[in-house]
């Protein structure tokens, strides 16, 4: 039994001069748990990142990996984590094996070892059979995949991933996350990422929000969910004038005029668009409702959108939902 967390935060900030990074942070990961830390851009995720991964001292505020102090004991620490970082590191003019076989010896895994630990990691993502085969032989799937073996090489017991599947096409993005679950699942890693992808978040156990440098949420995908509460419900009309003035004057609300229609939120979407449709005197042409999603809390929370590329991807979810209501 190991009864100290696998990452514990309390007040921890970074300042750069004048710029407040980081501002009294505070949270704790548990053995075994997959936890989303998501944010804005600029909004402190790799400041934290780097302060956990002992590559940036902080201001002030206490940090314990795998039981260790991040400030008085960074080479335990090192020796209990894995990196793997969006740049690509990997070597393409060496082998797959040979790439791991450097990581190995860098985290002093004894020689007697490293042999299986490498066909281990290798097996684990799937590429035994390309172990003698150059890198820049690779596709972009198969190097993410070698970059998460080679972060397993020296059996770290938190994994910190910065936005993992960026720029992989979505089946190996599916891939890396069986890969990703499967290192929890079956060897009870922890572990620590950052995804722009709200749909890859719902994977997590538990996400928190930073914005600002300060956590604004931190719970499970569901309970994310709940906290938000009301359903987001698209209506379309040729008088669109005319039921804004209804839904105004009647309930209160407030919509915006979106191409899906008019949008608003309220409790029990469904119930409300059958009152709405029977009392409103406006002629209803669509309607379309949905329970939020994790863009929905991270837009509640944030007041704005994970990133642009993102906000599209939501938008076409909805148009297609409307579409098929
Ligand atoms: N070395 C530095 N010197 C000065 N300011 C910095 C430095 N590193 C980060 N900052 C500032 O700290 C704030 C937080 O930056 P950080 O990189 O942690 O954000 P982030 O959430 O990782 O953003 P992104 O999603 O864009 O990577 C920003 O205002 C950034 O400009």
């Amino acid at each position: 039994m190991n009864p100290s967390p696998a990452i514990e935060v309390r007040d921890l900030s970074k300042r750069f001069g004048d710029v407040e990074a980081v501002r009294g942070v505070s949270f704790t990961v548990q053995e075994g748990e997959i936890f989303g830390f998501l944010g804005p851009n600029g909004a402190g995720k790799t400041t934290t990142i780097k302060m956990l991964c002992t590559l940036l001292a902080p201001t002030s505020g206490v940090l314990r990996l795998a039981g260790f102090d991040v400030t008085k004991s960074p080479d335990d620490v090192r020796r209990a984590i894995g990196v793997i970082f969006q740049d690509p590191s990997l070597d393409d003019r060496l082998t797959a094996e040979e790439n791991l076989l450097l990581h190995a010896v860098v985290y002093g895994v004894p020689r007697a070892e490293r042999r299986a630990r490498l066909d281990e990691a290798l097996a684990f993502v799937d590429l035994a059979d390309r172990k003698k085969d150059l890198v820049r032989t690779f596709s972009g799937g198969m190097k993410r995949r070698l970059e998460i073996a080679r972060g397993l090489v020296h059996r770290p017991r938190v994994l910190f991933l910065d936005e993992p599947t960026t720029g992989l096409d979505p089946q190996t993005r599916k891939a890396t996350w069986e890969v990703l679950r499967g290192l929890r699942d079956r060897n009870g890693m922890t572990l620590f990422l950052t995804t722009h992808y709200m749909d890859e978040a719902e994977h997590c156990d538990r996400i928190a929000v930073i914005d600002h440098g300060r956590i604004v949420a931190e719970d499970s995908p569901e309970a994310l969910k709940r906290a938000v509460g009301k359903d987001v419900v698209f209506v379309r009309t040729n008088e669109p004038a005319a039921l804004c003035d209804v839904l105004a004057e009647r309930y209160g609300l407030t919509p915006d005029r979106t191409e899906e229609g008019l949008c608003f939120r309220v409790e029990d979407g469904e119930a409300f668009v059958v009152r709405l449709v029977s009392e409103a005197r406006v002629a209803v042409t669509g309607i379309a409702v949905r329970r939020p999603t994790l863009d929905d809390v991270f837009l509640a929370l944030t007041g704005r959108q994970i990133r642009n590329g993102n906000g599209d991807a939501g938008r076409d979810r909805m148009r297609a939902m409307a579409r098929r209501r």
